[in-house]
């Protein structure tokens, strides 16, 4: 098994929706984040630059929401996703977006992508 660095249940403010109303709006979506990194230099060494950062690419995120607008959140975990491997050292990444006030009577809907970095293919 691959080692992780997780984030749990993130929420951010974004325009998100393929309506009209949906444009003029911020909503809450909820991230979830599986990144695989080995975990055996940060252990060893103590060192914060030699992990992923969990609050850094938290911060990422949230920046990232507040910025950018998108109608599908197919299209947002696309395109987020894409930046974080760019960004932080991530050789494989599964992303779970939750758009909780979407579906009335579901208590979230969704996407989930798993992702390479082009390194690791
Ligand atoms: N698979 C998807 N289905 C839907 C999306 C989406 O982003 N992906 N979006 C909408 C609307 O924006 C909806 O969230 C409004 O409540 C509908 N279906």
């Amino acid at each position: 098994m691959k080692d992780i660095v997780f984030i749990e249940g993130l929420k951010a403010q974004a325009v998100i929706g393929v309506y009209d109303w949906e444009k003029q709006i911020k909503q809450e979506l909820v991230f979830d984040l599986e990144m695989e990194h080995d975990n055996r230099l940060p252990a060893a060494t103590d060192d914060l630059s030699k992990t992923l950062d969990y609050e850094a690419i938290s911060n990422f995120i949230l920046a990232f929401c507040d910025e950018r607008q998108f109608e599908l959140i197919e299209t947002l975990a696309e395109h987020l996703v894409g930046d974080l491997i760019g960004q932080f050292t991530l050789n494989a990444v599964t992303l779970t977006l939750r758009k909780p006030g979407a579906v009335a009577a579901a208590q979230a809907v969704g996407v989930k992508i798993h992702r390479k970095s082009v390194s690791t293919i």
